[in-house]
């Protein structure tokens, strides 16, 4: 491996237990290699930066501290991990971090011993904790159990179902809160301001300023008990109170980049043997990187860049992304409709929600990591005469699937999901791909779902579902760069149920829901160059399909090829269905169901990735060529 920076003791690092016997000085030495060693690496690879510099000297401590793999180190989300991979046997990949056949972006199970548990998902370490605690309780073990959770995190529901169980029980567990007051934007709700208003509090600070003047040249056993008292007080006015009622022990605020703190407290901690223990660590994210600090995101996610100014290195796009082109159809609705309103889960730059609050800041609602109580909230605003957009990740909408069900669809509510990231994501790999909300939605009743296949129709999406008022619409669009064709001025609402051909052929017909038409398109002038006349259609909507026009396909074409950039069970299933509830499959049509394969595909760049998947134009052509028995097409290079 090729050293990009001088890091003498990290060097004689591979394992944790490398680091048990350091001392205080050189724990803090290698906590600025690891720090430097980690800004280095994502300079290269791109991906989280600012959450793993917050942790640098947490991370640090608890491998010091505590005897990992055996203690069991859970990390949350997952985004802050790579000190945690630099430390524990994966710095010799840590340059490939999410990128095709290496290192996830996350923790992994797969990946090491050192991590207990996957996640990238937000808010899960307490619960998967409390599982390790219990296992251990019930097979007599002594080892410890560290979920480490964010600020940000803990403001979802599953959070506090996890301390409320958790906190009932007397497994030992030990919580450590990562309060860098940020979340991938900054913080919003109760608990933020709770958290916030922990180590700020006037009372706290005028007795802590009297206590340390009291003790200014006071001996140091005196000076000791003084701190000890401070902190015992500073956790009493604030947090502490919430969490102790809870049934955790609470500890903190602790300085979560000064060692000689951080270190005391976790030995005490780790030689407890009480039921559950919460430690308020407070950090900065981005700690130790001037651009870091200095951004608004704390350099959350970051492209590669110039370690010396900062500077990322943005690729000129020829298209505006989609998350652009729903933000700008969305206001441009909003301006005419003063019942149109934004909801966001704690990701308005993601989705767009923030150039809609920056226009409609009285009707941009940000609340917080919890799409359960985003959808409901919408419900209720819907039920109420107004028209929620809720925009949320494909696979972030996973978590909040009851409450489509339940709150919306059972009462058929207006409400608006707008699910960006469809489909494959790249870097962020399977947690992340937007593969199955085609399938989990499509089987709603009272759903109207649409996929947009370029910007355009992006754009008429939105209109439409302004326009559809009478029950809940979903449409998705993928992640990145759109294809760069002109938007309409003014984009006009879609027949609902109604699909477009986009070319006409008489022998093969490809009928296509997203942005998978670009590559039928692509494959429909290959076929035609072997002989095969091909009808390419747009479906634009999964439901209610557009059951005359593939009716039509199916009866006028000897195969018939359905293709969506989702998983089994989705679009091509739904036209199955269809086409065998009036008999039409016994006519004989050759059709082929393209989708997702019913595996998780790891990280790589979306094109590889659909290229794994078998569902670029290539693989559109062999699967034609093998319906119709013919010899495969040349291989692919
Ligand atoms: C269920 C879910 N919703 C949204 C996200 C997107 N997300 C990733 S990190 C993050 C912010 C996490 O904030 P915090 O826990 O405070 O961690 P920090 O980045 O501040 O270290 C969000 C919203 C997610 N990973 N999971
Ligand atoms: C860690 C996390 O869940 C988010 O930061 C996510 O990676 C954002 O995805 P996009 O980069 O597609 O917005
Ligand atoms: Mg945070």
């Amino acid at each position: 491996m090729e050293l990009m920076v001088d890091t003498p003791l990290l060097d004689t690092v591979h394992l944790p237990a490398d680091i048990r016997e350091f001392s205080r000085d050189q724990i803090k030495q290698l906590a600025d290699e690891v720090r430097s060693e980690v800004i280095d690496a994502v300079s290269v690879t791109g991906g989280h930066l600012g959450a793993g510099l917050g942790v640098v000297e947490l991370t640090v401590a608890i491998h010091h501290v505590f005897n990992t793999p055996d203690d069991k180190l859970i990390w949350d989300v997952g985004h802050q991990c790579y000190p945690h991979k630099v430390l524990t046997g994966r710095r010799d990949r840590i340059r490939t971090l999410r990128k095709g056949g290496g290192l996830s972006g996350f923790t992994k199970r797969a990946e090491s011993d050192y991590d207990p548990f996957g996640a990238a998902h937000s808010s899960t370490s307490i619960s998967a904790g409390m599982g390790f605690a219990v296992a251990r309780d019930l097979d007599g073990r002594e080892n410890s159990v560290i979920s480490v959770i964010g600020d940000g995190s803990i403001t979802a529901g599953m959070a506090y179902e996890a301390m409320n169980n958790a906190g009932a029980s007397d497994s030992r567990q030990i919580v450590i809160l990562n309060d860098n007051d940020m979340s991938i934007a900054p913080p919003v709700g109760a608990m933020s301001h709770l958290l916030s208003r922990t180590v700020s509090s006037g009372g706290y600070q005028a007795l802590r300023g009297a206590a340390k003047a009291l003790v200014k040249d006071a001996p140091r056993p005196i000076k000791n008990t003084a701190k000890k008292a401070e902190e015992y007080t500073r956790g009493m006015f604030m947090g502490g109170t919430w969490f102790e009622e809870l049934g955790f022990q609470y500890i903190g605020p602790v300085d979560g980049h000064d060692l000689d703190a951080l270190i005391p407290v976790l030995e005490n901690v780790r030689d407890m043997k009480t039921g559950p223990v919460l430690i308020h660590v407070v950090t900065q994210k981005g700690k130790g990187y001037a651009p870091a600090e200095n951004s608004a995101d704390k350099y959350h996610g970051v492209s590669k860049f110039n370690v010396v100014t900062g500077e990322q290195s943005k690729s000129i796009p020829n298209a505006p992304s989609y998350t652009k082109v729903f933000a700008n159809s969305l206001i441009h609705e909003a301006r005419k409709d003063d019942r149109i309103v934004g909801i966001t889960a704690a990701m308005p730059g993601g989705t767009g929600m923030k150039e809609f609050g920056q226009v409609f800041p009285e009707r941009m609602f940000d609340v917080g990591i919890a799409e359960q109580h985003a959808v409901t909230f919408a419900g209720g605003l819907a039920a109420d005469g107004y028209k929620p957009f809720c925009a949320i990740y494909s696979t972030f909408l996973q978590r909040g699937y009851d409450q489509v069900v339940h709150d919306i669809c059972i009462q058929n509510l207006p409400v608006r999901f707008a699910m960006d990231r469809a489909g494959l994501v790249g870097a962020d790999g399977p947690t992340h791909a937007g593969a199955f909300d085609i399938a989990y939605l499509g089987c709603l009743p009272n759903m109207v779902l649409m996929a947009a296949a370029d910007e355009a129709e992006l754009a008429r999406m939105v209109a439409t579902a302004v326009a559809r008022d009478d029950g809940p619409t979903g449409f998705r669009y993928a992640r990145g760069e759109a294809t760069g064709i002109e938007i309409p001025d003014d984009p006009q609402p879609l027949e609902i149920g109604k699909g477009r051909i986009l070319r006409e052929g008489s022998q093969v017909a490809i009928f296509s829901y997203g942005t998978r038409l670009g590559e039928a398109l692509l494959a429909a002038e290959k076929l035609d160059s072997h002989g095969l006349s091909t009808t390419v259609a747009d479906a634009r909507f999964a439901k209610p399909l557009d059951s005359d026009l593939l009716h039509r396909l199916a009866r006028e074409h000897e195969v018939l090829i359905t293709i969506e950039e989702g998983s089994v069970g989705g679009f091509g299933a739904f036209c199955l269905h269809t086409l065998s509830a009036s008999g039409a499959l016994d006519n004989g049509v050759k059709i082929r169901t393209m989708t997702l394969p019913d595996i998780f595909i790891d990280q790589d760049t979306p094109e590889k990735m659909y290229q794994q998947a078998g569902l670029d134009a290539d693989a559109i052509v062999e699967r034609v060529f093998a319906a119709l028995g013919r010899a495969g097409v040349e291989k692919r290079a």
